[in-house]
C-alpha cells in the first residue's frame, strides 16, 4: 500500500498467563526516523520489538509493516522489508565473519535470483560500515563480544531493510565503537527502533519512547521527554541535564534518590 507508514501499531497488546506485557501501544514511524525505546528492565521494550518484527503476534490490536498486517506476512515478505538485531543474537559456530554477514542477502536470493555482484556489494559496504573489513575471513566463533555484535548490525546493514530494529545494540560495545554505530544508524537511510538503556544515547535519537509496565507513557522528542520528573518517576532517580562543556550532546548527572 504507497504512502502507508513502513511501521504502524495499533493498540497492540501481548498478553502471556494473564499479564499484559505490552499493553495498548499505538504508534506510527516517520520515513527515516530514529526512534529510541527506553524502559526499566522488564518494561516490555524486547516484546515490543519482537512484535514489531512480527515474531510475537499482538493477543490485541495489530501491527502493520507497509501497510500490512504483520501477521499475515511470510517471513521472507517480512525479512525483506525489516532487520531485527536481537539481544539474545547469536550464529551458528564454525563460519567466517564474512558468511555471517552475506545471512542477511538470504531474503533476496531464491532460484531465479542466484548470488550476484550486487550480493558483494552489499556484504562488503556493510562490513566497511562497522569497521569489520579487515576481520572478514576470522571465525565467528573467535570473536569477542563486541565484534560479534558488530558483525550481527553488519548483517543487518547487508539485509538493505526499510526498516531496522535494534534491541540494545551497544551493550556489548567500547565507548568508541558504540558512539559509531549510533552515528552509522542515524546516517543509514531506513527507519530505525533502538532500545535503549543510556539516556544520553537516547538524546541522539529523533523521538523517544518511553516504556513502563508495557505501557508508552510518553512518546515525543527527547529533550521534551526525558524531563527530570519523568526520569525520577520512570526509573527512580535524580537527574540533572547539564550544557556539555564542548556543545555536544547535553549531560545527565544521575543520583540515586534517598
Ligand atoms: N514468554 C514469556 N512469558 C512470561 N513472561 C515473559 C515472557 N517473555 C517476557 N516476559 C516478561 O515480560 C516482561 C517484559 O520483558 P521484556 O524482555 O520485553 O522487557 P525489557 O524492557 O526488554 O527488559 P530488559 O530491559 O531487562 O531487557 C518481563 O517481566 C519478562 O519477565
Amino acid at each position: 500500500m504507497s504512502g502507508a507508514p513502513i511501521l504502524e501499531l495499533i493498540g497492540a497488546s501481548r498478553r502471556v498467563q494473564g499479564r499484559d506485557l505490552v499493553a495498548d501501544v499505538s504508534l506510527r514511524l516517520r520515513p527515516g526516523e530514529m526512534l529510541g525505546v527506553i524502559g526499566p528492565n522488564g518494561s516490555g521494550k524486547s516484546t515490543l520489538l519482537n512484535m514489531m518484527a512480527g515474531l510475537l503476534p499482538p493477543t490485541r490490536g495489530e501491527v502493520r509493516l507497509a501497510g500490512q498486517s504483520v501477521t499475515r506476512l511470510r517471513r521472507q515478505q517480512i525479512a525483506q522489508r525489516l532487520a531485527l538485531v536481537s539481544q539474545a543474537a547469536d550464529t551458528a559456530e564454525r563460519i567466517s565473519v564474512r558468511d555471517a554477514v552475506e545471512l542477511g542477502r538470504t531474503p533476496w536470493l531464491g532460484p531465479l535470483r542466484p548470488w550476484g555482484a550486487k550480493d558483494d556489494e552489499a556484504v562488503q559496504a556493510a562490513l566497511q560500515a562497522v569497521g569489520m573489513e579487515r576481520m572478514a575471513a576470522r571465525d565467528w566463533s573467535t570473536l569477542s563480544g563486541g565484534e560479534r555484535q558488530r558483525v550481527h548490525i553488519a548483517r543487518a546493514h547487508a539485509q538493505a531493510p526499510q526498516l531496522l530494529l535494534l534491541d540494545e545494540p551497544t551493550n556489548h560495545l567500547d565507548i568508541h565503537h558504540q558512539l559509531s554505530i549510533l552515528e552509522l544508524v542515524s546516517q543509514l537511510p531506513v527507519t530505525t527502533v533502538i532500545a535503549l538503556h543510556d539516556m544520553h544515547h537516547a538524546l541522539r535519537c529523533d523521538r523517544v519512547m518511553v516504556m513502563q509496565s508495557g505501557r508508552c507513557v510518553a512518546l515525543g522528542a527527547p529533550l521534551d521527554i526525558l524531563t527530570p520528573a519523568l526520569i525520577r518517576e520512570i526509573f527512580a532517580v535524580d537527574a540533572r541535564l547539564i550544557a556539555h562543556p564542548a556543545g555536544g550532546f547535553p549531560l545527565f548527572a544521575f543520583q540515586r534518590l534517598a
